[in-house]
């Protein structure tokens, strides 16, 4: 469902001089259908940099990037937007939504996108919010003002509300009580077994341990001459 292969990540450092630096080299890895792989390796590692080149905002030197049919690394903007729409998840660290959207409606809205009737996407975004212990009275607030916590899990429910194929999960668990964890790692799990593609990054290595398949260390994608 998510193949990447040969890709290769170079950053210009327009402030520095226009300095260009290589980040990855020979970067491959597919993800099956029904399969979780973390991403793991030190600190600059290159974890969120693989991450971002999947979903398409950092754009890759070389190699190709294959989400279902589409190749991310080529695909103009309209062609990302569609993936992003019906194909491909991502849970971020970060909530970022417009200011004044009520919390349901932030979490209906990839429903909404996709042409499911309001009350039918409404539904189903008041039931994630009440999986995931968000008090119904903040459902008609914009999450603009919520605790971490808070903000952390309607970008969840956003995030799962629609069965993508393929799931890019930053930290999912981070900052979560003990209960709203066990909610997270169990929508993995029902992701998983409906044959969603999973890559993600966990710092939550009981996590990592219970939902990944397998682990796979970016420091092998370090280009080879900084290497040596
Ligand atoms: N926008 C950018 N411009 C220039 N260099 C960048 C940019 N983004 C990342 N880098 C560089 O790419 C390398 C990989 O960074 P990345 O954030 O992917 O690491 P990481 O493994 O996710 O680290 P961490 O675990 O600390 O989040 C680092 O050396 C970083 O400085």
């Amino acid at each position: 469902m998510i193949r990447i292969e040969n890709v290769a990540k170079d950053f210009t450092l327009h402030n520095q001089g226009g300095t260009v630096l290589r980040v990855m080299e020979d970067a491959s890895l597919t993800i099956a259908p029904g399969e979780c792989v973390g991403l793991i390796g030190a600190s600059g590692a290159g974890k969120s940099t693989l991450m971002r080149m999947v979903w398409g905002n950092y754009r890759a030197a070389s190699g190709r990037i294959m989400v279902g049919d589409t190749d991310v690394a080529q695909a103009d903007p309209r062609a990302i937007t569609r993936l992003r729409r019906g194909t491909l998840g991502y849970v971020s660290q970060f909530l970022r939504v417009v200011p004044r959207v009520p919390t349901l409606d932030v979490v209906a809205e990839p429903l909404l996108t996709l042409g499911t009737p309001e009350p039918e996407a409404k539904a189903r975004a008041a039931a994630m919010l009440q999986r995931l212990n968000i008090p119904q009275r903040l459902w008609g607030l914009s999450p603009t003002t919520f605790s971490g916590g808070e903000q952390q899990r309607v970008n969840i429910a956003r995030g799962f509300i629609h069965p993508s194929p393929a799931l890019l999960l930053d930290e999912p668990t981070a900052s979560l009580d003990a209960a709203n964890r066990e909610q997270v790692l169990q929508l993995i799990e029902e992701a998983k077994a409906r044959g969603a593609a999973i890559l993600g990054i966990f710092h939550d290595e009981a996590a990592r341990d219970r939902v990944c398949d397998r682990c796979i260390d970016v420091a092998g994608f370090a280009p080879k001459a900084a290497a040596a």
